[in-house]
C-alpha cells in the first residue's frame, strides 16, 4: 500500500502527492491522477467533516446547523465551498445530499468530506470508497492501475442499465451521465447494460438463503457464473468481488467444506484489501474466516454434505483443474 493519506483537519485541502484537485471539463472539481497509481494503492482517507442522517429537506437543515456552527471556521469553509445540487431554501442539507457518503453499505447515516467529495462518477470506476467504521473514516482505494494524468472516480449509482443509471444520477446529482460506458455505441451498450442486468440477477439469486440451503450446487454455480459477466464488464478489480467471494464462503462452510471455504475467504481477504486495505473491519474479518473458517457460526449450519478439512486442500493441481476443483465442476 503506498500512501497511508493526510487527514483534512487544515482550512486548505490537503495536499496529496498522488493526486490533484482540478476543474475537469464539464464536471466541476475533481481529482486528478498526479503520478500513475498502482491498483490497490490507497489514495486518501480522511475524517467527515459532520455525518447527517437521511431525512427530509426541511428536517435535515435543522439538524445540520448546530452542526456547522459547531464546526471550525475553517471547516465551516470547506464544507460550504461543496458543491449542492438543490439549491435554494434548504442550503446546508443540498450540500449533504449532494455529497454525503453512506456510511457503511445501506447505511441510514452519510458523511461529507472536504476532498473525498469531490470525487466524480463513472459507471466503469477505477476506485473504492469505504467508510472504516472502526477508525472513523472514509478511504478511498484504487481498484485498478490509474495513470498520471486519468482523473479518479467511483460510482455512485446503483446498477441497472445505462438508461436507468443515466435517470438516476440525472435526479439525484443533475449531470447526464456521458462516461465511457454510457457513450458507447448502441450494440456495445446493449451488451453491457445486458450484462448489468445479468449481473444483478445473479446477485439476487445468490442472495437467497432458502437456495443456498436446498441447493448449494446451483448457488455456487451463480457464483461463479457471476465472476464471469463481472470479469467481462469491468475487468478485475471490483468490490463486489469481494461480497461474491465471501457468498461462496457462506455456501461452502454451511455446508460443512472448510477446504473450498478456505480457498473463498482467502480470496474475499485480498479482495478487500485491494478495496478497502489491510485495516478495514472487513478485511480483518476475511482473514479471520480464512485462518479458521469453521469459526464461522454457520458452519455445518445448513448439512454436512459437503464435509471437508482444511488441509484438503488439493496442492497439487494446475490452475485450471484447481478452478474446477474449487467451483465443483463436473461433480
Ligand atoms: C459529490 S460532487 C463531486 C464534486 C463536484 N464535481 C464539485 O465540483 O464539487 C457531485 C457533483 O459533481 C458533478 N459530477 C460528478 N460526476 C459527474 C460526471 N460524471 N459528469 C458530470 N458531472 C459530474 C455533478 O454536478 C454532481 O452533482
Amino acid at each position: 500500500m503506498a500512501n497511508p493519506g493526510v487527514d483534512a483537519t487544515s482550512s486548505q485541502v490537503p495536499e496529496s502527492p498522488l493526486f490533484d484537485i482540478k476543474q475537469v471539463p464539464g464536471k466541476g472539481k475533481g481529482l486528478v491522477a498526479r503520478i500513475d497509481i498502482p491498483t490497490g494503492t490507497r489514495i486518501f482517507r480522511e475524517k467527515p467533516l459532520l455525518i447527517a442522517r437521511n431525512m427530509s429537506p426541511h428536517m435535515l437543515q435543522k439538524d445540520l446547523e448546530p452542526k456547522i456552527k459547531a464546526l471550525a471556521k475553517d471547516q465551516q469553509r470547506q464544507f460550504l465551498c461543496l458543491h449542492n445540487n438543490f439549491p435554494g431554501q434548504y442550503a446546508f442539507a443540498g450540500i449533504v445530499k449532494t455529497n454525503a457518503l453512506p456510511c457503511g453499505s445501506g447505511a441510514m447515516v452519510g458523511a461529507v468530506y472536504p476532498t473525498i467529495c469531490l470525487v466524480n462518477h463513472s459507471c466503469m470506476p477505477n476506485s473504492h470508497t469505504n467508510w472504516n467504521e472502526d477508525a472513523g473514516h472514509e478511504t478511498i482505494h484504487a481498484t485498478r492501475f490509474i495513470k498520471a494524468g486519468e482523473e479518479i472516480t467511483i460510482a455512485y449509482d446503483k446498477g441497472g442499465t445505462s438508461d436507468t443509471r443515466r435517470a438516476s444520477l440525472k435526479q439525484s446529482f443533475g449531470f447526464d451521465c456521458d462516461c465511457p460506458v454510457c457513450s458507447l455505441g448502441i450494440p456495445e451498450l446493449q451488451a453491457s447494460d445486458t450484462r448489468r442486468l445479468q449481473i444483478q440477477a445473479l446477485d439476487d439469486a445468490i442472495g437467497d438463503p432458502f437456495r443456498m440451503r436446498s441447493s448449494p450446487a446451483a448457488s455456487l454455480a451463480d457464483c461463479h457464473s457471476l465472476l464471469g459477466v463481472l470479469d467481462e464488464e469491468y475487468g478485475t478489480g471490483r468490490a463486489v468481488l469481494a461480497r461474491l467471494y465471501y457468498d461462496a464462503f457462506q455456501i461452502c462452510i454451511a455446508h460443512s467444506d472448510q477446504a473450498r471455504a478456505t480457498v473463498f475467504a482467502e480470496r474475499a481477504y485480498k479482495s478487500r484489501v485491494v478495496c478497502e486495505g489491510e485495516g478495514s473491519p472487513l478485511t480483518q474479518k476475511m482473514k479471520r474466516m480464512m485462518e479458521n473458517p469453521a469459526g464461522h457460526p454457520n458452519f455445518g449450519g445448513y448439512s454436512k454434505n459437503w464435509k471437508t478439512s482444511k488441509s484438503q486442500v488439493p496442492k497439487s493441481l494446475d490452475a485450471v483443474d484447481f478452478e474446477k476443483w474449487l467451483w465443483r465442476q463436473g461433480r
